[in-house]
């Protein structure tokens, strides 16, 4: 089935983004905060500097090509914050889908807080604290996958011209 999609715009990432960081303000505070990227590197700015955090670590898996799903792969660990085993770190990551980037996240850092601006129902058990739930068949469009273009009138489309 194809699936549905659900569009964020600049705008809804920005607001989603401080809703999360007023959710993480009462947490912290914070060592630093791990972004996953790439998706995980915008939204890590925008709560950084809402939680006026300067410390920011990385972490890279490798999972997805485009819509389609593979083995992940730590492409780089998240260096800086093995030692504590991520005590008083906060993780960050766009969304959480099924759940596979995030447990390899948790099995590297273990005590760290998860939290993602999205998340889908088979990833939730993995996060801690996160904004706004969409359906498991929902791809979420991110602003920086996406431009703007010209759609025909639905009429046009209803008639297949
Ligand atoms: O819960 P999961 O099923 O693991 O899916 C969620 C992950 O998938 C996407 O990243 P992707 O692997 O596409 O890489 P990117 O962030 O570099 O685009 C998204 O940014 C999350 O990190
Ligand atoms: O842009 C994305 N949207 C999604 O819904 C998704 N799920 C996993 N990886 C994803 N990437
Ligand atoms: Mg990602």
């Amino acid at each position: 089935m194809a699936p549905r999609y659900y569009t964020v715009s600049w705008d809804q990432l920005h607001r989603d983004g401080k809703a999360l960081a007023w959710r993480l303000v009462e947490r912290g505070p914070w060592q630093g905060i791990v972004a996953i990227t790439r998706g995980g590197l915008i939204p890590a700015a925008i709560v950084a500097r809402e939680l006026d955090c300067r410390m920011i670590e990385s972490a890279s898996i490798v999972t997805y090509d485009e819509e389609v799903k593979g083995d992940p792969v730590v492409a780089k660990p998240p260096a800086a914050a093995l030692e504590s085993q991520g005590e008083h770190w906060l993780v960050l990551d766009d969304l959480v889908d099924t759940g596979t980037t995030l447990r390899v996240v948790r099995n590297l850092l273990p005590k760290a807080h998860y939290a993602t601006v999205y998340a889908k129902p088979a990833g939730k058990p993995l996060v801690d604290t996160f904004v706004t739930e969409v359906s498991q068949d929902t791809w979420i469009l991110f602003p920086w996958d996406t431009e703007q273009q010209f759609v025909p009138p639905i009429a046009k489309a209803a008639a297949g011209k």
